[in-house]
């Protein structure tokens, strides 16, 4: 395709065959330790060398600071828990992402808790205003301020980019980036009533895991892109949260809910959004180390790891 005149090894939008990959040792967004340990497992487990090994150079940042960003108090706002952590931390992820974007990396993020996302989406949509965001997850993670009835903020992140969270000051670096017809959802089986009605009022498209049962993963990926991205010209975004995965599949994750996406299921996403040749940017989240026993803890690392290998090429022919 012409248009794509630095088109690199079938990845349209990118520069050079080169990966920012941002770890955020981040757990702000919600209640249960551990989460932010999940980034630099999958740096010990050797992520950076397989996508070196694959011919990607990699450029890796482990923003072991970011405690420092967190104030002294830290008061709710709105019944959101640590406001003022999370807006500070996913600034800097905002302004992380758009840089390696704009430099023309691929941008990998390794959460941390899904409120990461805040950043993450609104770097990619600085970068690619164009772009469609596809998000694979149990869960809808687009609670506002006033329904959110845990008031963990990984449960949020999309209302903030979407202009449904209404006027906080705190968060007032956030632009409302993302259109409700660039976003999909595949996935879901554990959406908050409020968050149901958040969907249908604002017409966004959602697989849930009924869909997948009934069309199987193979159409639903080509009607979600349908959806977004119907001339297939769009840059990807793609955020993973890992308990869209069965437990039995990604067992250590901080909200499991049963009946989720076998393996291949999850790896067939991120190798047919890899084929398309427009991911821009992936997002790894919610791998929690501390929880479950230590064969649990290996087998999630080790799928984090491999959906990853599968958004950067390795299992296309
Ligand atoms: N990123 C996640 N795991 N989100 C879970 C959110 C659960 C629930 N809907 C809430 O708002 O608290
Ligand atoms: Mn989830
Ligand atoms: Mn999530």
């Amino acid at each position: 395709m012409s248009q794509f005149i630095n088109a690199v090894d079938g990845y349209k939008y990118l520069k050079s065959r080169r990966t920012a990959v941002l770890a955020y040792p981040f757990n702000g967004g919600q209640g249960r330790a551990g989460v932010e340990l999940g980034g630099m497992h999958l740096v010990e487990h050797g992520i950076l060398e397989q996508l070196k090994e694959m011919n990607w150079e990699t450029k890796f940042s482990a923003n072991e600071d970011l405690q420092t960003l967190q104030p002294a108090s830290d008061e709710d706002i709105v019944g959101l828990k640590k406001p003022r952590y999370v807006s500070a931390v996913t600034k800097r992820v905002a302004q992380q992402v758009s840089d390696a974007a704009k430099a023309g990396d691929f941008v990998l993020t390794l959460g941390g808790d899904h409120s990461l996302a805040m950043g993450t989406v609104s770097g990619v949509f600085d970068a690619y205003p164009d772009a469609c965001l596809i998000w694979i997850d149990a869960h809808a993670d687009i609670n506002t301020p006033e329904s959110t009835e845990s008031g963990n903020m990984h449960g949020c992140p999309l209302s903030f980019v979407m202009g449904l969270a209404g006027e906080i000051s705190e968060f007032s670096w956030i632009k409302n980036c993302l259109a409700s017809d660039r976003l999909v959802y595949i996935g879901l089986r554990d959406v908050d009533d409020a968050e149901k009605k958040i969907l249908k009022d604002n017409n966004i498209k959602a697989f849930s895991m009924h869909h997948v049962d009934k069309y199987g993963i193979g159409k639903v990926v080509e009607m979600a892109l349908d959806h977004v991205n119907p001339n297939r010209d769009r840059p990807i975004h793609l955020s993973f949260d890992v308990d869209a995965l069965d437990p039995s599949v990604a067992p250590s994750t901080g909200t499991p809910v049963r009946g989720g996406l076998t393996f291949r299921e999850g790896h067939y996403i991120c190798e047919a959004l890899a084929e398309t040749g427009l991911l821009v940017a992936a997002d790894i989240m919610e791998v929690n180390p501390a929880l479950e026993d230590e064969q649990a803890v290996f087998q999630t690392v080790q799928v984090g790891c491999s959906l990853t290998r599968c958004c950067l090429g390795e299992t296309l022919l």
